[in-house]
């Protein structure tokens, strides 16, 4: 399904109201050029929208609708999902907000599974405020895990640095007791599925950290890395797939190893996420991998301390719409070269 690139529909959700959310996904937008290149349609409401504006250096113009069916390409579309005014407050940590972050996002997701947007970008929630009896979830990540088909896997791109991670929102007490054969070979296989078909990578070298201080030195500090990883990794590579490691977390980026891979795995979040944002803030993006739809988002969160100010940088969430963009043309590309593989006839002597 090749669609012409204006017309691929970029959702939107608004994330939490009171931080920067609506203030990078305004800056994308004000730029005219992207509208060539998609066309967005943001979940919330065009009047709380045309209020935070006056926030900050936008003149962007938005084109209400009440239903997906009057998405406009060329336009910034605004799809009415309540009618009722929302208190913004800027740097608040409200729950009120809570509920409309997942209002939007629970419809953009909704929207998605239908196929009335073709890629998902979600601007930033706070994973406090949005917890409610309808919904318990520690991030985006865990909750379109639920709603999507296939294993979802916390990816964070920018260019050719992607780091993986086998555990996610998993607090630091607990990743030991997550670390399984079959955890690891199910994150190791989604992750190289990805580059082959999302980043078109065709045998890809995928790099695996080491879950303790110098990947456990012979068991000396802790004994993960020898019992579990090593043989795990082992059986992956013998499998086929270009897996090395583990590989001890501080040496391998201080020493640049990183560049020579398509992938990182780290084994936790911090691990991943503190090189990564490190070498890339700014410019980086968290991708949801494995699952049958695209969703990306910036790789910051609320960042209330500058929200409402007209300080936030948009590179990230610019880069967010580039790459699901990206990533929905490489997946369609990959499944026409599936369906049409080379013919290839064998001579008969
Ligand atoms: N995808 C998501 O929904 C994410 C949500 N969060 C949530 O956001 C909240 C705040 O998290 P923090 O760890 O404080 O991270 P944060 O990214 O919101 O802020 C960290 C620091 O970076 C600065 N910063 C962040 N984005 C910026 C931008 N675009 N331009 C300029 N400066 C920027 C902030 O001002 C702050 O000083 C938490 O509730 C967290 O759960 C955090 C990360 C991702
Ligand atoms: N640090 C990235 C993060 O925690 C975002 O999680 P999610 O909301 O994308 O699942």
């Amino acid at each position: 399904m090749n669609k012409k690139a204006e017309n691929i529909i970029v959702g939107i959700s608004v994330g939490d109201l009171n931080g920067i959310g609506s203030e990078v996904i305004l800056k994308t937008f004000e730029d005219s050029r992207m509208l060539e290149l998609c066309t967005p349609v943001i979940f919330a409401n065009a009047k709380i929208l045309s209020f935070v504006r006056k926030s900050f250096t936008s003149t962007v113009q938005f084109h209400g609708v009440d239903k997906l069916d009057q998405v406009l390409p060329g336009k910034v579309n605004v799809y009415n999902l309540w009618r009722e005014g929302v208190d913004i407050n800027f740097g608040k940590n409200d729950e009120k907000i809570g509920t409309y972050a997942i209002k939007s996002f629970a419809a953009a997701t909704k929207a998605l599974k239908e196929g009335d947007i073709d890629v998902l970008v979600t601007a930033p929630i706070n994973k406090y405020n949005i917890q409610s009896e309808d919904f318990k979830f520690p991030g985006h990540t865990d909750y379109l895990n639920q709603e999507l088909e296939g294993n979802a896997l916390m990816m964070m791109v920018q260019d050719n640095l992607r780091v993986g991670l086998i555990t996610d929102h998993v607090p630091l007490s607990e990743v030991s007791a997550h670390l399984t054969e079959e955890l690891i070979v199910k994150k190791i296989e989604t992750i190289r599925k990805s580059l082959v078909e999302d980043f078109s990578i065709v045998k890809p070298k995928i790099a695996v950290l080491g879950l303790n201080p110098h990947a456990g030195d012979g068991g000396v500090i802790g004994k993960e890395d020898d019992a579990l990883l090593r043989p795990v990794l082992k059986k992956i590579f013998d499998s086929g797939t270009m897996a090395f490691g583990p590989f001890p977390a501080d040496g391998f980026f201080g020493s640049g190893q990183y560049e020579k891979y398509d992938a990182i795995v780290a084994m936790y979040h911090d691990q991943g996420l503190i090189p990564f944002k490190t070498l890339s803030f700014g410019k980086g993006v968290n991708y949801t991998a494995g699952l049958n739809k695209v969703r990306t988002s910036p790789d910051h969160g609320t960042a209330y301390d500058i929200a409402g100010k007209d300080m936030a940088d948009y590179n990230s969430f610019k880069e967010a719409v580039y790459l699901a963009i990206d990533i929905f043309r490489s997946r369609n590309q990959y499944e026409e070269i599936s369906q049409k593989p080379l013919k290839i006839k064998e001579k008969q002597l």
